[in-house]
């Protein structure tokens, strides 16, 4: 639980009062994070190459954490050196501040850090209040020109812990050693040039204390991969029950129990993306899958997925899906529908959306929706998932663009009640469900769960045809709006992750994606 929650500074700080006032000692604490710290920063950067370090202290308790920092790194044999450019100090980084001057560590310049192998960042944590100026701006600009390493304690200094804004400055880190709880900050998409690698510095938050300031209905999640696969005999903790991937199957399965999916996708100009939705949804295991497509398109598809069945529907004269034969949408268990379906189809989605049966709603789709207005989805009954990169949200919901995304998304999903998967390199999905760690009598309530790992390797045109195929083929087989869309994500990412160590960034086409996600799936959990 503690991997997962996100907290803003104001309930960092609720948390962090209930175990001062319990009776943790603020100096004890203050030196058991630091010594953690500096412990990891020996792992990262070790002495044999990092033997300089130039530490950067602010006023408050980032900066007393990075002078204990600097303190057990002297003592460790490492040639310290300190920057320390504000007058006043809060009182106990004034103490480690004498204390430190006592046994002889350097306070110098900030030239003088210039000729150093690692910064360390402790100017400000989640105390930073407004935009940072003046001369405190010069010194981060100057810092983030040198290229040297830098590790920031708990953000990098100028990054809003709650919204990731950079204020006025930001360090650009290589490492960033959150402590104790993830801060919301660190999932904006616009800080992941400034945080380099980030981990989590567990320093022993009692859960229960977690748990009292974040109550029953915490609506921030951070999403742990390692938790979707699994052997089918281990259970799921934490994330969302029955998120976890592969699907168990009862040895006497047939194939009308593990779902009939129906796809709507393609037309002339983008068959292709018929076909990636096809591959991604038949990698997810479903037992019948019906793929209906432009007349014109039905012998390609049959060629490449001969297990399914294929519906050639009539087209327009540009060669979209014009309309959908007679068929009864009450046979399926989920539809997916808008992969390169073009701006044509606009009948095809008013069509769907009164399917009774949960629906995915992916790109085209997604757009035609907008034109048809959000508040057709009023009527359905049945799980819905949206699944827009940016752009297409903000057709969407234009009032929401100015949001950040995490409470665009949020706003999104309650107002439609919809799962929205909102994508780009932080993935976000916000749904209405209960959590899977409470009883089942608990409420279902609004969360949102964030995809923490993902590669630039996805960045290219297909790649969501893929994630579309996936969730619609898990949503068959009887996964929930938001269990489909975590699973499909994580697993859609760490795939890429995956081939991109064994093909480059480059080398992740979306045929090669859809192809493997079995084998990283199978490599993943024996
Ligand atoms: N949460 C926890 O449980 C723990 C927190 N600790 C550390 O304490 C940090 C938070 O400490 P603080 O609350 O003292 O906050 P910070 O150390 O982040 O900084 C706050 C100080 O900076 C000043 N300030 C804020 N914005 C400024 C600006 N734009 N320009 C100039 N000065 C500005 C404030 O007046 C205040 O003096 C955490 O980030 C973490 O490093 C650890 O020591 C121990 C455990
Ligand atoms: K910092």
């Amino acid at each position: 639980m503690l991997n997962q929650v996100i907290v803003t500074a104001d309930r960092m700080r609720a948390i962090e009062s209930l175990m001062f006032a319990a009776g943790m000692p603020v100096a004890a604490l203050m030196e058991k994070v630091a010594g953690l710290i500096a412990r990891r920063l020996a792992e990262i950067y070790p002495i044999a190459t990092y033997r300089r370090v130039g530490i950067l202290v602010g006023s408050g308790h980032n900066g007393g954490d990075a002078l204990v920092v600097a303190r057990e790194l002297w003592h460790r044999g490492r040639e310290v050196r300190v920057y320390s450019p504000l007058a006043k100090h809060k009182p106990l980084t004034r103490v480690h501040r004498c204390y430190a001057q006592s046994l002889g560590i350097p306070f110098v310049d900030l030239e003088e850090l210039k000729t150093c192998d690692l910064i360390v960042d402790g100017l400000f944590g989640f105390g930073l209040e407004r935009n940072i100026q003046g001369e405190l701006a010069g010194i981060i600009d100057k810092v983030n020109t040198w290229g040297i390493p830098i590790l920031s304690i708990d953000l990098p200094s100028g990054i809003h812990t709650d919204t990731g804004a950079v204020m006025g400055v930001a360090i650009r880190a290589t490492h960033t050693l959150c402590l104790g709880l993830w801060k919301r900050g660190l999932f904006a998409e616009s800080t992941l040039s400034y945080v380099g690698q980030v981990e989590r510095l567990d320093f022993d938050i009692p859960e229960f204390m977690v748990r009292q300031v974040l109550g029953d209905a915490h609506a921030e999640w951070r999403i742990d991969p390692k938790q979707i696969f699994r052997h089918s005999s281990q259970s799921s903790r934490g994330n969302p029950a029955s998120s976890c991937l592969p699907i168990p199957r009862a040895i006497t399965t047939h194939k009308y129990q593990v779902g009939h999916l129906l796809l709507i996708v393609g037309s002339q100009t983008y068959g292709g993306a018929a076909l990636l939705a096809s591959l991604g949804a038949k990698a997810s295991g479903v037992g019948m899958l019906t793929i209906a497509v432009p007349n014109s398109l039905r012998l390609m598809v049959l060629a490449q997925v001969p297990d399914a069945l294929i519906i050639g529907c009539p087209e327009t004269d540009r060669g979209a899906i014009a309309q959908l034969p007679e068929l009864d949408l009450h046979k399926y268990q989920a539809i997916a529908c808008g992969c390169g379906l073009s701006l044509e189809a606009k009948a095809i989605v008013e069509r769907v959306i009164k399917a009774p049966c949960p629906l995915v709603l992916d790109a085209d789709g997604l757009t035609l929706l907008a034109s048809l207005g959000i508040d057709r989805l009023k009527a359905r009954s049945q799980a819905t998932i949206l699944t827009p990169h940016w752009g297409e949200f903000s057709r969407l919901f234009p009032e929401l663009k100015l949001e950040d995304r995490l409470t665009a998304v949020q706003r999104a999903a309650s107002q439609t009640g919809a799962t929205i998967l909102l994508k780009g390199a932080r993935t976000a999905i916000s749904f209405c469900d209960r959590l899977a760690t409470s009883s089942l009598e608990m409420p279902e309530y609004q969360q949102t769960w964030v995809n923490p790992e993902s590669t630039p390797a996805l960045a290219r045109g297909g790649s969501g045809d893929v994630l579309a195929g996936v969730i619609g083929g898990l949503l068959a087989q009887g996964m929930t709006g938001g269990n489909a869309a975590i699973a499909a994500t994580v697993w859609h990412s760490q795939t890429a992750i995956w081939l991109a160590k064994q093909r480059t960034e480059m080398g992740v086409d979306p045929l090669i994606l859809a192809q493997n996600l079995l084998s990283f799936l199978a490599h993943k959990t024996v």
